[in-house]
């Protein structure tokens, strides 16, 4: 399967398991007995069934903490997901939209203003890393980020590796800068509280400052220990990162070959624009105005999802559509099968924003999962998806430097060479 999916044949492997097996067969993968299921029911069920529990490859909770949030259950699941929810949540990002819009700008003006050529999914990497240091750690610009980026990204290296903890494993030098970016997390969170308590910062300043002031409601004690709070701060930077830059790169991408797609975007932005002075920021009700652009989001998020699927574990014996899901087996959900099931989503490998017009009939777009642990992202990533196009399309046009236009995935889809482009500033002439 990983072969398959590193020669961008995955959906077919999967495709070709089905028409061999049926919609529910069982297989080996990673070694231990799993049951692979796909399609609407299969989703409900994998989603809202309390006889499976989440489960991750072995290596994810020795690099990522195990307190962190992918490992947890019950009520210890449910209170750091309600607290990290406390910032996350729609309420509370609509005061940072002025924010992320200035770390774009910022971005743009710093990594793509004046060049011609730009390798795309780097630099929307970069940005991702930006948006979540600035935002959610309140980490400023200068050496400790440095280090931060530096450690996660020598983190990520062996991040999906066999779990062999000997010299020379890629798997060693990744736990070895998951220690280093624990560290700078560690001092940044003891730098927020000393802050709070001096009365020098606000809880709403960022993500670890909220995390640090929250308490129990009853007892007056913290709601998370400081474990829970860095854990949980890898797993956003995890989770944040890889996922929304490859979402922007793939929208970039297909604008390239859909001038009606690009031509109707570019009006929804240049209207919001037209009601803004020169410079002014971009603000939570502006983000309304670009419905068009969401579904462009979320078109490309059906067609290439960055989460290709994930694991369960049957805490007892589950029965599903006849079968029999024994206790102790993983379950392996993929969303691939149902975004492009002709019988939900016709002509599935039509790209057609207007399918999003009304909602998808339930568990049929589950690029961000669903039910209780459904992404706790997704706002975020719309917001700065949103804000991000919205500046790409106003400043530039683009076209692809290869003619080849093919992605793998290992695990997250990457296109050919990091999708280099040819960048025109709009105030320049068009490229045709
Ligand atoms: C386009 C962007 C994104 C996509 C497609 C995406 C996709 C997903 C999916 C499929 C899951 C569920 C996995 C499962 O059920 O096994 C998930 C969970 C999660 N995501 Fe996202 N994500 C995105 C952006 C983000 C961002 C920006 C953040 C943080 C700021 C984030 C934080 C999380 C967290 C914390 C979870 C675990 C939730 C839980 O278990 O309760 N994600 N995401």
């Amino acid at each position: 399967m990983l072969r398959a999916m590193r020669s961008n044949t995955g959906e077919q492997w999967i495709k070709q398991r089905i028409a061999r097996y049926g919609p529910v067969s069982k297989l080996s993968l990673f070694g231990a007995p799993t049951v692979f299921v796909t399609g609407p029911a299969a989703n409900k069920l994998v989603f809202s069934s309390d006889a499976l529990a989440p489960k991750q490859p072995r290596c994810l909770p020795l690099i990522l903490g195990r307190r962190n949030i992918l490992e947890l259950v019950g009520d210890d699941y449910r209170r750091v997901r309600g607290a990290m929810m406390q910032f996350l949540k729609p309420d509370s990002l609509r005061r940072y939209v002025g924010a992320i819009d200035a770390e774009v700008a910022r971005h743009l003006d710093a990594e793509w203003a004046g060049r011609r050529r730009v390798t795309v999914l780097p630099l929307m990497k970069l940005l991702t890393f930006d948006i979540i240091a600035t935002l959610l750690f309140g980490l400023d610009r200068g050496a400790v980020r440095r280090e931060l980026a530096d450690a996660f990204a020598d983190m990520l290296e062996g991040m999906w590796s066999v779990p062999l903890d000997l010299p020379f494993t890629a798997f060693r030098r990744s736990l070895r800068a998951s220690k280093r970016a624990r560290r700078v997390l560690e001092a940044t969170l003891k730098e927020k509280r000393d802050k709070l308590e001096r009365g020098e910062s606000s809880p709403a300043d960022d993500l670890l400052s909220c995390l640090a002031s929250l308490r129990d409601e009853g007892s007056g004690r913290r709601l998370l220990t400081d474990e829970e709070i860095v854990d949980n701060a890898m797993v956003v930077l995890v989770a944040g990162h890889d996922t929304s830059s490859v979402l922007m790169t793939f929208m970039m991408r297909h604008l390239v070959g859909d001038p009606a797609t690009l031509a109707t975007m570019v009006q929804e932005h240049d209207e919001i624009a037209k009601n803004k002075a020169e410079g002014e920021a971009l603000t939570w009700e502006d983000l309304h105005n670009m419905r068009f652009t969401w579904r462009v989001a979320l078109e490309t998020l059906r067609l290439i999802p960055p989460i290709f699927g994930s694991f369960r574990r049957a805490l007892e014996d589950i029965e599903f559509d006849g079968y029999l899901i024994p206790k102790g087996w993983q379950v392996f959900w993929a969303s691939s099968v149902t975004h492009m099931d002709p019988g939900i989503f016709p002509e599935p490998d039509k790209f057609d924003p207007s399918r999003f017009e009304t909602q998808a009939p339930p568990y049929s777009f589950v690029a961000f999962g669903g039910g209780q642990r459904l992404c706790a992202g997704i706002e975020f990533a719309r917001v700065e998806t949103l804000v991000t196009m919205h500046h790409l399309v106003r400043r530039f046009r683009w076209r692809l430097c290869s003619k080849a236009n093919t992605f793998v995935r290992d695990p997250m889809p990457s296109p050919l060479h990091g999708l280099p482009i040819e960048l025109q500033h709009k105030d320049q002439h068009d490229l045709t």
